[in-house]
Formats: C-alpha cells, sequence, structure tokens
C-alpha cells in the first residue's frame, strides 16, 4: 500500500491542465483564468471626487472662506469649465474633478446661500479627489491561472474586458456499480439500496468546477461495467464508486485491466479509503473508489477535488490542513492514516465516536475532518491535531 501523498502525487501525474476558451465574462465567475490578461483602460480614467460637496482651489479652502458656485458635475456628467480663485463647482461622488480644482470640500462642512457658499469652523481633513488610475492602468496585467471570484470578474470588467480566456472545465464520469443501487425515487427490492455516493460526488466535482455526467448504475457484471466504461469516453476522467475490494463482486479493477488499463496503483494506506485504485485507459484518466458513502467522499476531497484544480490549470496542491486543539483524548491510531469525522469550533475539535465508513448522517453533521498519522501514539485532550475543512 502506498501512502496518501504517494498516491496524490501519481494521481496528478494522470491529469494534465486543459486546453482555454474565451468565454463571455457574465459566464466566468468559478472559472479559472488560463492566460494573464491585460487592462484595456486607466481606473478611474480621469481625477474623481470620492465625496458630495464642492469642488475648489485647496489653498483657499479654509474656515470661514465663500466661493462662488459656477457650475455642476456629476458623475457621467463633467463640467467643462475652469474652476479659479473664488469660485467653486458643485460636485458629487464620482464626477470628474474640474480643471483647477485640488480639493473637494464635503457638503456637510458648508452653508450654501443661493449660488454662494461659506465653509464651517470645523473642516474635514483630506483632498476627497481619487487620482487617475489610482486603482490600475491600462496594461496593468490580471495574472493567470487563478479562480475567478466576484472580485476579478468586476475587476475584469472594470478593465474593460468583455470575455476572458478560461481553462475548459474538465469533464467527469461518474459510474455507480453494484446490484445493491437504485435511483432515489425508484422502488427498491427488500435487498436494494439507494445509490447516494454518485450525487455526493456529482455535487462535490461541479462546485469545484468541473462538468459532471452521471452514468447509469452498472451492476456487477464485466458486460455492464464494459459498457459504463465505454459511456464515459470523450470524457478527461472517469470515477468508478464500489466494486473495488477483494469480493467476489468486485469487478471494476479486472474489467478496466481487461479494457487496457494501465494501473497506476492499487490500495492506500489511509482510512476510509483504502481500496482506491487509478489508471489510464488510453487518454482518460480513470479513479476506482471505494464503495462506502464516506469513503467515497473523502476520496473526492482528498484526491478529486485537486486533480480537478490541476485539469483547471491550477497549483498541484493536496488539501491545506490546518490545526486545532483536541477536545477530548483519543487512542492510538492504526497502521493507516486516519480521515476522521469532526466538528470544528472556537479552535477546537471533536471527533465523532462512530466513524464507520458507511454513516453518511455523521458526515453531514460534521464540519471538518480530522488526520491522524499512521501509528499516531494516543493523544490527550488539549493536544494539537491537524484537520481539514470539509
Ligand atoms: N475482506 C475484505 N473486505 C473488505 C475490505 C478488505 O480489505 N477486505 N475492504 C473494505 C473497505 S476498506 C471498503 S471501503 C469496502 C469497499 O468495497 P468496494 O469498493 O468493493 O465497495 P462495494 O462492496 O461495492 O460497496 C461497499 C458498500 O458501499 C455501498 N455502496 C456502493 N456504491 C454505492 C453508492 N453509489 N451509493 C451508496 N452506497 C453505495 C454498498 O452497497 C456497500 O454497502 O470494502 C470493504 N470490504
Ligand atoms: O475505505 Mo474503507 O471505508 O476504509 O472501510
Amino acid at each position: 500500500m502506498i501512502s496518501v501523498s504517494e498516491a496524490l502525487e501519481h494521481l496528478f501525474g494522470l491529469v494534465r491542465p486543459l486546453g482555454v476558451e474565451d468565454v463571455a465574462l457574465a459566464d466566468c465567475g468559478g472559472r479559472v483564468l488560463g492566460q494573464t490578461v491585460f487592462a484595456r483602460r486607466t481606473q478611474p480614467p480621469f481625477a474623481a471626487s470620492a465625496m458630495d460637496g464642492y469642488a475648489v482651489v485647496g489653498d483657499e479652502a479654509v474656515s470661514g472662506a465663500s466661493f462662488q458656485v459656477i457650475g455642476e458635475a456629476s458623475a457621467g456628467g463633467a463640467f467643462e469649465g475652469v474652476v479659479g480663485s473664488g469660485q467653486a463647482v458643485r460636485i458629487f461622488t464620482g464626477a470628474p474633478i474640474p480643471s483647477g480644482a485640488t480639493r473637494v470640500v464635503i457638503q456637510e462642512d458648508v452653508t450654501r446661500d443661493g449660488d454662494r457658499i461659506t465653509l464651517g469652523d470645523a473642516l474635514d481633513e483630506g483632498s476627497h479627489i481619487r487620482p487617475a488610475g489610482g486603482d490600475f492602468h491600462e496594461g496593468t496585467p490580471l495574472g493567470a491561472p487563478r479562480l475567478l471570484g466576484p472580485a476579478e470578474v468586476a475587476l475584469a470588467a472594470a478593465m474593460n474586458l468583455p470575455t476572458l480566456p478560461v481553462t475548459r472545465r474538465p469533464r467527469v464520469a461518474i459510474m455507480a456499480t453494484g446490484n445493491e443501487l437504485v435511483m432515489p425515487g425508484e422502488d427498491p427490492a427488500a435487498d436494494q439500496i439507494i445509490a447516494s455516493n454518485n450525487f455526493g460526488l456529482k455535487a462535490m466535482l461541479e462546485a469545484r468546477g468541473a462538468i459532471v455526467q452521471m452514468l447509469p448504475i452498472a451492476k456487477d457484471t464485466p458486460e455492464a461495467l464494459r459498457l459504463g466504461f465505454q459511456l464515459a469516453k470523450g470524457a478527461d476522467l472517469v470515477v468508478t464508486i464500489g466494486g473495488a475490494s477483494v469480493g467476489d463482486h468486485d469487478l471494476v479493477g479486472p474489467v478496466a485491466r481487461d479494457l487496457g488499463m494501465e494501473t497506476s496503483f492499487y490500495k492506500v494506506a489511509m482510512r476510509p479509503g483504502k481500496p482506491l485504485m487509478a489508471g489510464k485507459l488510453g487518454d482518460l484518466a480513470m479513479v476506482g473508489l471505494p464503495g462506502n458513502p464516506v469513503s467515497a467522499l473523502v476520496c473526492g476531497a482528498i484526491f478529486l477535488c485537486p486533480m480537478i484544480d490541476v485539469m483547471l490549470g491550477l497549483p498541484a496542491k493536496a488539501v491545506p490542513r490546518q490545526m486545532a486543539v483536541l477536545e477530548h483524548d483519543l487512542p492510538e491510531n492504526g497502521p493507516r492514516e486516519h480521515y476522521m469525522r469532526a466538528y470544528f469550533q472556537d479552535g477546537g475539535i471533536s471527533i465523532f465516536p462512530d466513524q464507520d465508513s458507511s454513516l453518511l448522517s455523521i458526515l453531514s453533521s460534521s464540519n471538518a475532518l480530522a488526520i491522524r498519522p499512521p501509528r499516531d501514539p494516543a493523544r490527550k485532550a488539549g493536544e494539537q491535531i491537524e484537520y481539514i475543512a470539509f
């Protein structure tokens, strides 16, 4: 059995960054910028007022000074004249500063009578002028690769970029396997259960940026599994669920090898997730997840999400770990790295006592996975333990 970090390195070797496509900016949220782009405009393009008030010549802005209001400047409505000595222009936030003016006095500091203003006793400090290019200049890069969140999309819009070159979304085919499985809403026989892992994984991988195709549930027969792999053609990654262990009905590995899969590894020293397998079927990366629901979802978070990142052109990185204070004692860990469903709050973490890998209800009550290295000795409450947010 290989370690989790070795498995992750092998998995990174099965995928590579996908090509880039131009997408309308309105559809770029959550996508990954594939190539560096450059601002096509300076922002603000002119010195602009940061407040509502009066634009004046700065040296003259002293308490008690009086000015004649000669016009108005609003956002989108510049004042075309020049502000001279003793003059003021009524100005609003976002308006271009009229030429000659070097300061905006906020309207709260002013008394107005007709077209004259008088400055009050206590004047606010500052010019309230945003310089041209104070945010960015034409040609400023927006560097790739980067995930495009709301701030980046807004920045690209302000840069006057109506489309962006983003990485193609990875296509992932998910194949649940097992004679016992039926789809939610179907009528299960007494010895059947409802397929859940494929739904959880679809949600997880779509949130990460993939396009997920859920294949029909494959029975535990070589023919059904072969058909499933056939249907996955055209995807970048096929993920099977179940049939990965050593039982008589665990046929995913043998069928994939018959179809020509070059095996990368089988079995990882982790809990849950031991019977994980991976390889390559021609151009198609293949990951075989264990069937237990928690095993499948934990492996999805630890392995599949970082693989999606690589296909999106993001750095190949393990899920970041943080430290928390253990809220209770723990016995010695076994020989596998253990990912334990836990609840993190205010710096402390408590681990659910029942870690059976079939228990989705406990997974949904947890918000973290505490991680214990193989053979980790017994731990006391108050000690530090690693975890990942889940
Ligand atoms: N003798 C051994 N038995 C097992 C070993 C072992 O080393 N020796 N490993 C155990 C471990 S660890 C795991 S994890 C499981 C995984 O086995 P499989 O990948 O072959 O999974 P299945 O047997 O097909 O299913 C396990 C369990 O999960 C349920 N399942 C499967 N798919 C789904 C789905 N899409 N949605 C919901 N539930 C699903 C399935 O009904 C089973 O209950 O093997 C241990 N056994
Ligand atoms: O992956 Mo299994 O869930 O270790 O029991």
